[in-house]
C-alpha cells in the first residue's frame, strides 16, 4: 500500500496478506487498513482491539459498514482517489473500441451507468470532446442533484454506441446493482455496440455474458472486473476483446492518494486537524502533438497500455493456480502514472484543446482535493 510511511509516524505498521487475514492476526491491532480483497465484518473484528478500519479504495462492498457501526468501530474510505486513473483507462478503451469498430468517438454516443466520481469525470472529458453523452443515475436523479450531463433512464443509456458502467456493487434496495446487466438486458445489445465495465464484476451477470458472447450479433466487450475474482472465468476472458485484472484504478497517484486520504481520516478521528498532503515532484516533459483521435489514443498509450495488461492476464490463465496468478499481476503491478504527472508539450488541434487541458492539467489546479469519508459513531 504506497503511502504507508504516513502511518509509520503514528505507530508500528505490520503488513499481512489481505486475502488470508484472520481474527488471530488482529489480536494486538487498533487500526486496520485494507484494500478491496479483504472482507471486513463482525466475524473478522469481534473480540479484537480494532477501533478504526480504513479502506484505501473507492468501492466499499467488501466492508459491512452497519456491523462496524454497531460494534463502535470507525470506518473511513477514499472516494475519488483513483477516479482519474479509471477515467484514463475508460477513455483509452473507448478509443480502442472505436478504432476496431471503424467509428469516430466524437461522432458516437456514449452511455454512462452511474454518474459519481468516475462516471462524471468520464462524462466531463467526453463532453469536452463533443461526444453525445447519455447517463443514468437514479439516486442522483431522485436527489435532484446538479449533474455534468442531464440524466435519463437505463434503457436509453443501454442503446448508446458505447456503454461504460460505474456503479457500486449493491445487493439490496431499489437501486441494487447485482446483475444489473442480466441476461435480458445483455440480449438487447447488438454487434455495433461496445460494453465496458470497470466497476465490480457482479454488476454484469458473467455466465449470461459468456453465453451472449457466443451468440449472434454479440457486442464488443471489455472487462477490468470479474465475478469471482481472483478465480475468473477463462471462457469469458477468451470471448472479451480486452480483459485486465482489476487494475483500471492502479495508478501511482491513485494508490498514494487513497492512503493519504485514510491518513487524513485517521487524524480527524483522533481529533487532530489534517489535510491531504499533495504528492510533490518535478513533472517530466512529455512531447506529443495531438492532431486527431488517433494521436489522442497514442498519447494515452504512451503512459499506459491496456493491451499489455490484457496480454499478461491471458497468459496467467494457463498457470497452475490462475487465481494466485491473478493476484500476483495486481501485487506486482508496474508503476503507472496518470497523464498529469507529465508536463504535456506539443501542438494540439483546437477541437481537442478543452479535453487535453482536463487530462493534462494537474489536479488541484482550480479544484479541491478529494476528502475521505469517515463514518462517525
Ligand atoms: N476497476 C477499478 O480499479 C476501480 C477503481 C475505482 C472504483 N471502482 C468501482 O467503481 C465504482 C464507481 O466508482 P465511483 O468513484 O464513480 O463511485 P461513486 O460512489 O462516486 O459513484 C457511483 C454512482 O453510482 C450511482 N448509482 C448507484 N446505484 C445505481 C444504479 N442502480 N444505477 C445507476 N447509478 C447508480 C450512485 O448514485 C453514484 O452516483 C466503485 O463503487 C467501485 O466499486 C473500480
Ligand atoms: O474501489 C476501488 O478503489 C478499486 O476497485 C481499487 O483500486 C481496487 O484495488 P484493490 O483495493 O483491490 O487493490
Amino acid at each position: 500500500m504506497p503511502g504507508l510511511a504516513l502511518f509509520e509516524k503514528q505507530g508500528t505498521v505490520r503488513r499481512v496478506d489481505g486475502r488470508r487475514l484472520t481474527r488471530n492476526d488482529l489480536a494486538d491491532t487498533e487500526v486496520l487498513l485494507v484494500r478491496s480483497v479483504t472482507r471486513v465484518d463482525r466475524a473478522l473484528l469481534e473480540g479484537t482491539p480494532v477501533r478504526f478500519v480504513g479502506s484505501a479504495t473507492i468501492g466499499t462492498d467488501h466492508v459491512d459498514r452497519a456491523a462496524l457501526k454497531d460494534m463502535g468501530v470507525a470506518f473511513a474510505h477514499a472516494p475519488g482517489c483513483n477516479a482519474r486513473a479509471v477515467a484514463e483507462y475508460v477513455l483509452q478503451a473507448l478509443l480502442l473500441a472505436c478504432r476496431e469498430q471503424g467509428r469516430v468517438l466524437r461522432d458516437s454516443s456514449v452511455g454512462i451507468v452511474g454518474l459519481g466520481n468516475v462516471g462524471s469525470r468520464v462524462a466531463q472529458w467526453l463532453s469536452a470532446l463533443g461526444v453525445t453523452v447519455l447517463a443514468c443515475d437514479p439516486p442522483l436523479q431522485r436527489a435532484g442533484a446538479d449533474t455534468v450531463v442531464p440524466l435519463t433512464d437505463l434503457d436509453s443509456v443501454l442503446a448508446a454506441d458505447l456503454i461504460t458502467v460505474h456503479v457500486p456493487l449493491t445487493r439490496q434496495g431499489p437501486d441494487a446493482t447485482f446483475h444489473l446487466l442480466d441476461q435480458e438486458r445483455l440480449a438487447r445489445l447488438g454487434a455495433w455496440q461496445t460494453l465496458l465495465s470497470t466497476c465490480r464484476g457482479a454488476v454484469i451477470d458473467n455466465p449470461a455474458l459468456r453465453e451472449r458472447l457466443a451468440g449472434a450479433d454479440a457486442p464488443l466487450v471489455m472487462l477490468d472486473v470479474w465475478e469471482g475474482e481472483p478465480r475468473i472465468d477463462g471462457g469469458l476472458l477468451a470471448r472479451v476483446r480486452l480483459g485486465s485484472p482489476h487494475v483500471a484504478g492502479y495508478s501511482v497517484e491513485g494508490k498514494w492518494l487513497g492512503t493519504a486520504m485514510l491518513h487524513q481520516a485517521f487524524r480527524l478521528w483522533r481529533g487532530e486537524s489534517a489535510g491531504v498532503p499533495v504528492m510533490a515532484g518535478e513533472r517530466p516533459i512529455l512531447e506529443h502533438p495531438v492532431a486527431d483521435e488517433g494521436d489522442l489514443l497514442a498519447l494515452l498509450q504512451r503512459v499506459y497500455r491496456i493491451d499489455e495488461d490484457d496480454r499478461r492476464l491471458r497468459a496467467s490463465v494457463g498457470e497452475a493456480d490462475p487465481g494466485a496468478a491473478f493476484d500476483a499481476l495486481r501485487r506486482d503491478y508496474p508503476p503507472r502514472h496518470e497523464l498529469h504527472y507529465w508536463r504535456h508539450q506539443g501542438e494540439v488541434a483546437p477541437a481537442l484543446r478543452a479535453l487535453l487541458s482536463l487530462l493534462c492539467d494537474p489536479p488541484g489546479a482550480g479544484s479541491a482535493m478529494p476528502a475521505p469519508v469517515l463514518d462517525r459513531l
